[in-house]
């Protein structure tokens, strides 16, 4: 099986690892600076197994034109969501390299991030995952993995047909890290959005760790007004969670999953501070877009959305 890494990221070097050990070929498509470190062979470290390998068991590619013709069968896209109008054009201008019936999987937060690909491919070759668990990269060519909550969930919004997706999903557990596929992806992606939409920009502006944004009632408020607002989204939009109220979401938000994470700082937050741009629109910018088609007040969420662009504006 040959599979394109888009994105040699935190991320992208830990799936890429598990897909060379369980017999794979692999290829990153990588900037010039983490290709030149790429040459000193990849890691993934952290919590699970590790696994090391040399620069020998896979390929890197700077430039489109390099990449071999009728070469992939799964394209793994794996950076940041600012990247996917990028990634789409060019997979579509140089689609030779892609074998009949090849799949597209992006792993990335937010939703909606499969609509940049569907302009050029067809629904049942673009699939998403929803991923919760955690990846540092201490060193451009080594990834941590840091936490784990749940397994790596692959499936499509689209209601395309996922058992084509059953073999990485064995792939990355038999790698050491849990993965299913799920019928019910959009579920479990926008209880990710309830998530990531109410703390990351909020923990970004305040410039705290998730845990400090539940210990005051004025970012409660806001929180749980962001909360309020998504939930009308997604019914509006004809999706649903596990959870038929905001207030049954809250309960859990402020019990577990928050206390969980206490200590973490957002990866908003952690772009904000490099001065690069965020994934925003593809969290609460994604609950404004759906909120103007569907007529819902997104005030709050648009509010958040327009001070983190404001911050963005300079980088
Ligand atoms: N790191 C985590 O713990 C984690 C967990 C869940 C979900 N995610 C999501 O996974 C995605 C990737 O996150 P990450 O932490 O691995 O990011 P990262 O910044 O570590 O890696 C992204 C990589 O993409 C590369 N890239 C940038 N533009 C590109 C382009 N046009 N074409 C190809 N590659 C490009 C970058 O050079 C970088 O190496 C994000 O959507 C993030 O929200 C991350
Ligand atoms: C789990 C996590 C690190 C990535 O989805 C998230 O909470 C974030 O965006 O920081």
């Amino acid at each position: 099986m040959n599979i394109l890494i888009e994105g040699a990221g935190a991320i992208g070097i830990a799936l890429g690892a598990s897909m060379i050990s369980q017999n794979a070929n692999v290829s990153f498509y990588a900037s010039q600076r983490t290709a030149d470190k790429l040459t000193e062979g990849i890691k993934r470290i952290g919590i699970f197994n590790h696994l090391s390998f040399s620069p020998d068991s896979y390929e890197v590619y700077t430039d489109y034109n390099d990449l071999p013709e009728d070469s992939f069968d799964f394209v793994f896209v794996c950076s940041k969501t600012v990247a996917n109008d990028d990634i789409s054009n060019n997979l579509n201008e140089h689609r030779n390299i892609l074998k009949e019936g090849a799949k597209i999987i992006i792993f990335q937060n937010g939703f909606g991030n499969d609509e940049p690909y569907l302009r050029y491919f067809d629904k049942d070759e673009v699939f998403c995952a929803r991923v919760i668990t955690g990846f540092s990269r201490p060193e451009r060519n080594i990834s941590e993995v840091t936490v784990h909550t749940e397994p790596i969930l692959l499936g499509s919004l689209q209601g395309a047909d996922i058992e084509v997706l059953k073999p990485i999903a064995e792939m990355i557990s038999k790698s050491g890290i849990p993965s299913e596929i799920n019928e019910n992806l959009d579920k479990f992606l926008w209880a990710k959005m309830l998530y990531n939409c109410a703390l990351n920009p909020l923990g970004a502006i305040l410039g705290v760790n998730y845990g400090k944004l539940t210990e005051n009632d004025y970012s409660i408020a806001i929180m749980n007004k962001l909360i309020e607002e998504i939930f009308n989204v997604i019914k509006a939009a004809g999706y649903s969670t596990n959870w038929d109220k905001p207030e049954e979401y809250q309960d859990i938000f402020y019990s577990k999953l928050v206390p969980d994470t206490y200590n973490h700082f957002s990866s908003t937050y952690q772009d904000i501070s490099k001065k690069q741009k965020t994934e925003i629109d593809s969290l609460n910018g994604m609950v404004i877009k759906l909120g103007e088609k569907y007529d819902v007040d997104v005030s709050v969420n648009k509010t958040i959305y327009n001070i983190i662009k404001s911050i963005e504006a300079d980088f």
